[in-house]
């Protein structure tokens, strides 16, 4: 035996009225949607007519009344049986038109049951026949009768408002959710209440028209719009339309930083009607730096209307805009370099994330990327055309160490020690077949020239014995620039045993004994290196000098200066080379004074 389900019809009103919606003000909208479906209705059936919609608060005594009226097609008696009065019924469902409107699922209405206590309904249908009045219950009876009070053509709902929501009722609250709902809505919404009158959506909205003209000239129209109307002091704007699912709109881009895993609520209207302003299923993943203004014609909406269907419309609608975004940041590296500076720093890593993620948006964006490097700042793009090499380092005390070498031969190395500088420079070898060689001081000293002579010797044991007590080994090497006299390279265990030392320095004595174990196990490492170079000046006239006395004073200046160039931090034993070496050659200059005089 087949049996049919039974309704609990107060259950299901209670469901559909009070349950569905996160928030009681979506009357407002369903109110709005019918209308426009019923004026939409009209037009399709070849009347001419000047839409019109009109919504008046009354109030008697502690009551208000909400009268809302369109002059669209309105009801017969048998179609309020069928459609109004017939849940999940809709005349829109079954239309041949069914595209072109808003509604579908039957159930609108019955949100108005949420802030009022009954639904009452005037009607009068463009067909013809006597005007109706319907009045419904939450309890699921309604009365029918005929009316004299119905518009000429068109409907008018009318609700009585719950106490506890009447502040919905307020002139400012609805003309705040109409215009919500209807800012770009063809059609005229007016809105009275006593003495207040609005037309809600006079201003014509920038946007709109800018979405489907694409005209340059009108941008800054619409920036000014998002400046005064959204507070948003966007970076710029393009427009953005699709084919599939027909979407027109405007992508603002922000102008502050964002995360590359945040993404953006954009504000969505269906058919001209605001759905929400949290849709955040119809732009690519990836454009967490716009906000979007979009209208779309022909993507389904959820039952609740908070997102839409992931079907195939939207996926190919998405592949749309994906692909016109691309073109937008195309068009900026090709003809707005100062746009596309601006963008990439403002959102620097997001930018860089993704491009490490997404070939495509690498090879639009990578030549763009601006790096440090030892010839100065500059953009990978410009790096390329004078390196067929990508040198770089990975740490910021080997970046100062080698940067004034490599310059001076030529060599621009990179300093990749930022966030997805590694990865960025690695995948160009990938993509492009470019080599890319991470360049450590250490081995960037040894391609510096040595300089075979014995009759270094004796100043090189000399020079070595006046660094003894500090770990450092001393060669004589040609480099340029010659105006470098010496060049102070240290390897990684050598900046781990610094910072052994510097904490020993703060630590107490038992703590300090524990690091040094530690710490003679690097010393026997013997791993900085003094180059001194053999092209300059000071230090040729040093290693002809007759004091051995001078000789070594001079050797533990050039370390101490050598050691600051390259950034790397004092320890006491440097700090007391510097006092003692500055006093020394004071007293040699005042002596040399004397001697002169
Ligand atoms: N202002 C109106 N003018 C003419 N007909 C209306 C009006 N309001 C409602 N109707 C009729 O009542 C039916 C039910 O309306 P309801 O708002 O419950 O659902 P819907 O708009 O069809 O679909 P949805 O639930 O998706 O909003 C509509 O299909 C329409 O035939």
């Amino acid at each position: 035996m087949v049996h049919s389900f039974k309704i609990d019809l107060k259950g299901i009103i209670d469901l559909l009225s009070n349950h569905l919606y996160s928030d009681p003000s979506v009357f407002v909208r369903e109110l709005l949607q019918n209308a426009v479906d019923a004026i939409t209705a009209r037009k399709n059936a070849g009347d001419r007519f000047d839409p019109n919609i009109q919504v008046t608060v009354e109030s008697e005594g502690e009551t208000k009344r909400l009268v809302f009226e369109d002059n669209g097609i309105g009801l017969t008696e048998d179609e309020i049986h069928e459609f109004l009065a017939t849940i999940g019924r809709s005349s829109k469902r079954i239309s041949e038109a069914r595209e072109s409107y808003l509604g579908q699922f039957g159930i609108g209405l019955l949100s108005c049951f949420m802030v009022s206590k009954e639904i009452r309904v005037y009607t009068q249908s463009s067909k013809g026949g006597t005007a109706a009045c319907w009045i419904a219950q939450p309890d699921g009876t309604y009365e029918i009768s005929q009316t004299n009070e119905a518009p000429e053509v068109g409907t008018r709902v009318i609700l009585e408002a719950r106490e506890d929501f009447d502040y919905l009722f307020d002139f400012e609250n609805l003309q705040e959710d109409l215009f919500g709902y209807g800012e770009i809505l063809p059609y005229p919404i007016h809105l009275s209440s006593g003495d207040e009158y609005a037309h809600v959506n006079a201003v014509a909205v920038p946007w709109v028209t800018y979405a489907e003209t694409g005209d340059p000239a009108q941008k800054e129209q619409v920036l000014a719009y998002a400046r005064e109307r959204l507070g948003l002091e966007a970076l710029d704007c393009f427009p953005l339309k699709t084919q599939a699912g027909g979407v027109s709109g405007v992508a603002f881009v922000l102008p502050y930083s964002t995360q590359s895993n945040s993404r953006q609520w954009h504000r969505v209207y269906l058919k001209n009607m605001l759905l929400s302003s949290q849709i955040d299923n119809l732009l690519p993943e990836w454009a967490f730096f716009v906000r979007c203004f979009l209208n779309v014609q022909g993507l389904h909406p959820t039952a609740s209307r908070e997102s839409f269907y992931e079907d195939e419309l939207l996926t190919q609608a998405r592949t749309e805009l994906n692909q016109q975004m691309q073109a937008w940041i195309r068009h900026l590296t090709q003809h707005d370099q100062e746009g596309l500076r601006r963008l990439l720093q403002l959102h620097y890593l997001p930018m860089r994330a993704l491009a490490v993620d997404n070939d495509e948006f690498y090879q639009l964006l990578v030549h763009s990327f601006s790096f440090e490097t030892s010839t100065g700042h500059m953009t990978l793009g410009d790096y390329l055309k004078s390196n067929s090499v990508i040198r770089y380092v990975t740490n910021l005390d080997q970046f100062r160490q080698i940067s004034q070498v490599a310059s001076a031969y030529g060599h621009s190395v990179i300093n990749a020690v930022y966030t997805y500088d590694i990865p960025i420079l690695r995948k160009y070898t990938s993509m492009f077949g470019v080599p890319t060689e991470e360049i450590d001081a250490t081995t960037y000293a040894h391609t510096l020239e040595d300089v075979q002579s014995e009759g270094l010797k004796d100043f090189l044991l000399l020079a070595q014995d006046a660094l003894s007590s500090l770990e450092c080994q001393v060669t004589v090497k040609k480099f340029i620039p010659d105006t470098l006299p010496a060049l102070f390279i240290v390897s990684e265990v050598h900046q781990e045993l610094s910072d052994i030392e510097q904490a020993q320095e703060v630590s107490d004595d038992l703590w300090s004994d524990v690091l040094e174990d530690y710490a003679s196990e690097l010393r026997s490492m013997r791993v900085a290196h003094l180059h001194l170079n053999f092209n300059n000046s000071l230090v040729q006239s040093m290693m002809h000098a007759e004091n051995p006395k001078v000789v070594r004073r001079l050797v533990q200046m050039l370390y101490v200066q050598a050691h600051l160039l390259g950034h790397h931090p004092m320890r006491q034993e440097e700090l007391a080379l510097l006092t003692e070496g500055l006093q020394e050659m004071m007293y040699w200059g005042l002596r040399a004074d004397r001697m002169l005089n």
